[in-house]
């Protein structure tokens, strides 16, 4: 049996790189033909992943019934196809959830959203600071892998585990999707700091008082403090808030330096998912009664709502109040 990945994106291209680096043959699910092309004939990814050679235990395809002589699945698509993709996958395989975000439309977190479409299969998730071409080139890494099961999750750990990726085991799976998911909405609020030039004082309050807001939205919807302040939450948090590799951070650079959120995002390829995210848990804040400015200000920006400087204004002048 083999460990299969569901997606090849970056991350999910990354991911099959890894699991394959002890030289076991990995399948790769890719929704492009030319990708699916690309990884079986010269064992690159130019589209999502370039100037990285691939292993060739890496075997493309673009029939999911291919995963069915999978034992473990890696689903590794943006958030918002999650549900679509799972729906397609073998039924009862276990699900190693490695997509951040949140569901438009219902509000579900991605364990949430595999449990709905496919309700026999044993869930775990994988989250933290990773970028894909540093996994991909075998850098030093260390991930959240969060799992009720704990068994399962110990076999999952084991099984991923590699000389330079280094798992962490966790039971609080709420906890650590919703680190991965906030995280991708602060970091555009980074990125707009940046491209303002407001300074990195404005960066670090941005960090410490975004983590304020994930943390109280973690809080109501049962995750545990210690999981949002570990690799899946703060960590995760400041990768992406601190470096141009974030797609979420490039974003919100664009938006600080002038440029429309509908130009930023038309006809991109690639996903920034905080920009899906923000609106979803904007009203999800809203309706549990959490604060989060942050958050809201971001919406605004990427809404065309009000020009930049209004609302970074509205921030700084909101009633002091006890940290
Ligand atoms: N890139 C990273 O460094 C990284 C790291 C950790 C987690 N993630 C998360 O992994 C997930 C995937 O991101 P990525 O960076 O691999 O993607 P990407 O931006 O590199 O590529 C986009 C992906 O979307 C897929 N896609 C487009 N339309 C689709 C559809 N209709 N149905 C299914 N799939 C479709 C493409 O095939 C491709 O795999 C995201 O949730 C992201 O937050 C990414
Ligand atoms: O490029 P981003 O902003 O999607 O971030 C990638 C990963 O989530 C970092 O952990």
């Amino acid at each position: 049996m083999k460990a299969g990945v569901i997606g090849a994106g970056a991350w999910g291209t990354a991911l099959a790189q890894l699991l394959a680096s002890d030289g076991q043959d990995v399948a790769l699910w890719a929704l492009e033909p030319d990708v699916v092309g690309a990884i079986n004939g010269v064992h690159e990814n130019p589209l999502y992943l370039p100037s990285i050679p691939l292993s060739p235990s890496i075997r493309a395809t673009g029939d999911m019934a291919d995963m069915a002589a999978c034992d473990l699945l890696l689903v590794v698509s943006p958030a918002q196809h999650l549900r679509s993709v799972v729906r397609q996958a073998p039924a009862g395989v276990p699900l190693l959830l490695c997509s951040k975000g949140i569901e438009a439309g219902t509000s579900l977190l991605m364990s949430q959203v595999a449990q709905q479409a496919q309700p026999t299969a044993p869930i775990a998730v994988l989250s933290g600071p990773t970028f894909a071409h540093e996994v991909a080139r075998g850098l030093p890494t260390a991930i959240t892998l969060a799992c009720e099961d704990v068994s399962l999750g110990q076999r999952l750990a084991a099984r991923i585990a590699r000389p330079s990726f280094r798992p962490y085991l966790s039971d609080d799976v709420i906890g650590a999707e919703i680190g991965g998911a906030v995280k991708n909405v602060l970091a555009i609020a980074c990125g707009v700091a940046e491209g303002a030039g407001l300074g990195l004082n404005a960066r670090a309050a941005l960090i410490s008082r975004g983590f304020a807001e994930m943390t109280r939205f973690g809080l109501a919807r049962g995750a545990r403090a210690e999981t949002l302040g570990g690799l899946s939450g703060l960590g995760d948090l400041v990768l992406t808030c601190s470096s141009t590799n974030s797609r979420n951070f490039s974003l919100g650079k664009g938006l600080g330096e002038g440029a429309r959120a509908a130009d930023l995002l038309s006809n991109r390829r690639t996903v920034a998912e905080g920009a899906h995210t923000a609106p979803v848990l904007r009203d999800a804040a809203r309706a549990a009664g959490v604060e989060m400015p942050v958050v809201e200000a971001v919406c605004a920006l990427l809404a065309d709502a009000a020009p930049l400087g209004t609302v970074i204004d509205a921030l700084l002048a909101r009633p002091l109040r006890p940290e």
